[in-house]
């Protein structure tokens, strides 16, 4: 079998004055396939996200082993680091107003984030952006390029946000919770976009989401993130024949459209969920 892209051991994390950690004894691989990882709010997803990145530099971070395509992150300096930030490794976060400069043309964010990384004139950057936008289905992406951000829709800035972060060839994209925003056709479009670039170009995707049945149809791979740990990991197929109680719980608390209506259940938590794993 190929190298992992990425290959994550005992990951422990914990912010500030934190009284538990955010992120306990995590370990996973991660290799050109689509990984979710799931969990209810405060599990420690993004925060996982976020340590690979390396971008919380006030949390204490320990591993085992955390290395990306033969690098190690754990000790790789801030110079390293922000050679693969945007380059080799990208974020796509949920909201493209935060992460879009509301001043600056939309096009040009595109072609300058290009450029940090790659050495080359304004107008080969210009064009290469052009035909990113293209890629990620902007119609009249000459046009666009010299839009706002307030002059465009929150669906097309994430697909100029998913420009900017492929425009490099990245190994690794992780997208946080990247359709959240949007409504649901639009959510749609975003993904079968994700979906064929991940494939045309083999890339690694960790897609960080609350929503099981978008990780159900949309992932190969699923981790089930509880408490800051990781208590399942299955194949995204098998989602349904969960063997963890918390992943159960999830599964049977979302609400059906149709059918007899019936209260939700209320998730039954038993502290051993904090030592056991379900790997
Ligand atoms: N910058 C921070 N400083 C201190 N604590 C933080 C910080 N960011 C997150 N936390 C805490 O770490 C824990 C995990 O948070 P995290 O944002 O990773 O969870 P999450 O599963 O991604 O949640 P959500 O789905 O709501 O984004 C939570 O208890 C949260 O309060």
């Amino acid at each position: 079998m190929a190298d992992p892209i990425l290959d994550i051991q005992n990951l422990t994390l914990r912010y500030p004055n934190a009284p538990t950690p955010a992120v306990c004894g995590v370990s996973f691989t991660l290799g050109q396939e689509r990984l979710g990882i799931v969990g209810e709010s405060g599990s420690g997803k993004s925060t996982v996200g976020r340590a690979i990145m390396r971008l919380l530099p006030d949390a204490t971070m320990q591993a085992d082993r955390m290395s990306f395509a033969g690098v190690d992150l754990l000790n790789a300096s801030e110079k390293q680091m922000l050679k693969l930030r945007g380059a080799r490794m990208s974020m796509i976060l949920q909201d493209p107003k935060y992460s879009l400069n509301p001043i600056q043309r939309c096009g040009d964010q595109v072609a300058e984030a290009y450029r940090t990384h790659v050495s080359t004139t304004k107008s080969d950057a210009k064009a290469k952006a052009i035909a990113m936008l293209e890629a990620v289905q902007i119609r009249d992406p000459e046009r666009v390029y010299d839009l706002y951000p307030h002059e465009v829709s929150g669906g097309m800035g994430q697909r100029i946000m998913i420009a900017m972060m492929l425009l490099t060839d990245p190994e690794l994209v992780i997208a946080d919770e990247p359709t959240s925003a949007l409504d649901v056709t639009v959510r749609l479009q975003v993904l079968s976009i994700l979906d064929d670039l991940v494939k045309q170009r083999g890339i690694g995707l960790i897609m960080i989401s609350h929503d099981l049945n978008l990780v159900r149809n949309f992932c190969d791979r699923v981790l089930i993130m509880y408490a800051g740990r990781i208590v399942e990991t299955l194949d995204a197929k098998d989602l349904d024949h969960a063997r963890h109680p918390y992943t159960r719980g999830l599964l049977a608390a979302q609400p059906r459209i149709g059918g007899p209506r019936r209260p939700l259940p209320v998730l039954d938590r038993d502290p051993s969920w904090l030592s056991e794993a379900t790997l």
